[in-house]
C-alpha cells in the first residue's frame, strides 16, 4: 500500500529556491534512504514532508491525504514521527517526561521504548539536558516512536556520535525495520545505511536524480552523486 507520495515539489527559503522538483514515493513497510551530497536538499525535503517548510508547488500525499495547508502538528498527527537533525528534546524535562509528552496510543509504549533503549530506562528520572549526545538521540527516537507513527523519519540520527552508540542506534533501526515500520532515513554512513534500505532516492541540486535498490547503486553512481 502506498504510504507517501512526494510529487515534484519545489520549496523556497524566502526568495531562495532549495528544491526544484523532488519526486519519490514510499510503500508501507519500506525503508527508504534519502541520499545526496551536502546541501542537495535532503533536510529541506524532510521539512517539506512535515510541512515545516511547505512546498510552493507540487504535492505531498501521506496515507492517501494531501498534506498541504495542514500545520506541522496536524501532519504529525497523521502519523509522521520526525527525529530532526540536531535531536531536539525538551532539555528541562526528564527522560520519562520527554517520552510521555507526545505519546499517543498504539503498540509503542514506554515499556517497549525502554526495551529498545535500556540506557533510557536507566536514566528515566534524569533531565534530558544532562544526557550524552547519543542518549539524547535515543530519546529523540523514543519520543518519535511514542507518537506511534506510521512513518519514522530520521535525519542524520548517528551524526557525531561515538562508534559504540552508533552501533546501538543502527541495531535499533534494523529492529524497527524488521518489525515492519516504514522508515525514511538520511545518513552519511553508507556502510550502515545501505544494508538497511529497501530503496535509495538520491537528490542532486534540489532534484531527484536517481532511485533504485542499494544493490544497483554502483561505485560509478556513488562517485557521481555522493562523491565517495
Ligand atoms: N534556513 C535556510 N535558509 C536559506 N537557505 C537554506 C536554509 N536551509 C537550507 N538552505 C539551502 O537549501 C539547500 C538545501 O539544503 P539542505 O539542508 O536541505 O541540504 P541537505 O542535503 O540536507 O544538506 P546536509 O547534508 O548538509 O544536511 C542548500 O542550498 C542550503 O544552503
Amino acid at each position: 500500500m502506498m504510504l507517501l507520495q512526494v510529487e515534484n515539489i519545489a520549496t523556497f527559503y524566502g526568495s531562495s529556491q532549495a528544491l526544484f522538483g523532488v519526486d519519490f514515493f514510499m510503500q508501507e513497510g519500506e525503508a527508504v534512504a534519502l541520499m545526496g551530497r551536502n546541501g542537495m536538499g535532503k533536510s529541506t525535503t524532510i521539512k517539506s514532508i512535515c510541512n515545516l517548510m511547505p512546498p510552493r508547488s507540487g504535492r505531498i500525499v501521506f496515507g492517501g491525504k494531501p498534506t498541504d495547508r495542514q500545520p506541522p502538528h496536524k501532519v504529525a498527527r497523521l502519523g509522521i514521527g520526525l527525529v530532526p537533525e540536531g535531536r531536539r528534546c525538551f532539555p528541562n524535562l526528564t527522560v520519562h517526561e520527554n517520552l510521555v509528552a507526545a505519546a499517543r496510543p498504539g503498540q509503542w509504549t514506554l515499556e517497549r521504548v525502554n526495551d529498545l533503549f535500556p540506557r533510557l530506562k536507566e536514566r528515566h528520572a534524569q533531565m534530558a539536558r544532562s544526557l550524552s549526545g547519543g542518549e539524547q538521540q535515543m530519546l529523540a527516537i523514543g519520543r518519535a516512536l511514542m507518537t506511534n507513527p506510521r512513518l519514522l523519519i530520521l535525519d542524520e540520527a548517528t551524526e557525531g556520535l561515538a562508534p559504540v552508540i552508533r552501533q546501538d542506534i543502527w541495531s535499533a533501526i534494523r529492529r524497527l525495520k524488521d518489525e515492519g515500520l516504514s522508515i525514511l532515513v538520511v545518513d552519511k554512513t553508507l556502510s550502515e545505511l545501505l544494508p538497511v534500505a529497501d530503496r535509495c532516492v538520491i537528490l542532486e541540486n534540489g532534484k531527484s536524480a536517481w532511485s533504485g535498490k542499494p544493490a544497483d547503486l554502483t561505485t560509478e553512481l556513488q562517485d557521481r552523486f555522493l562523491g565517495v
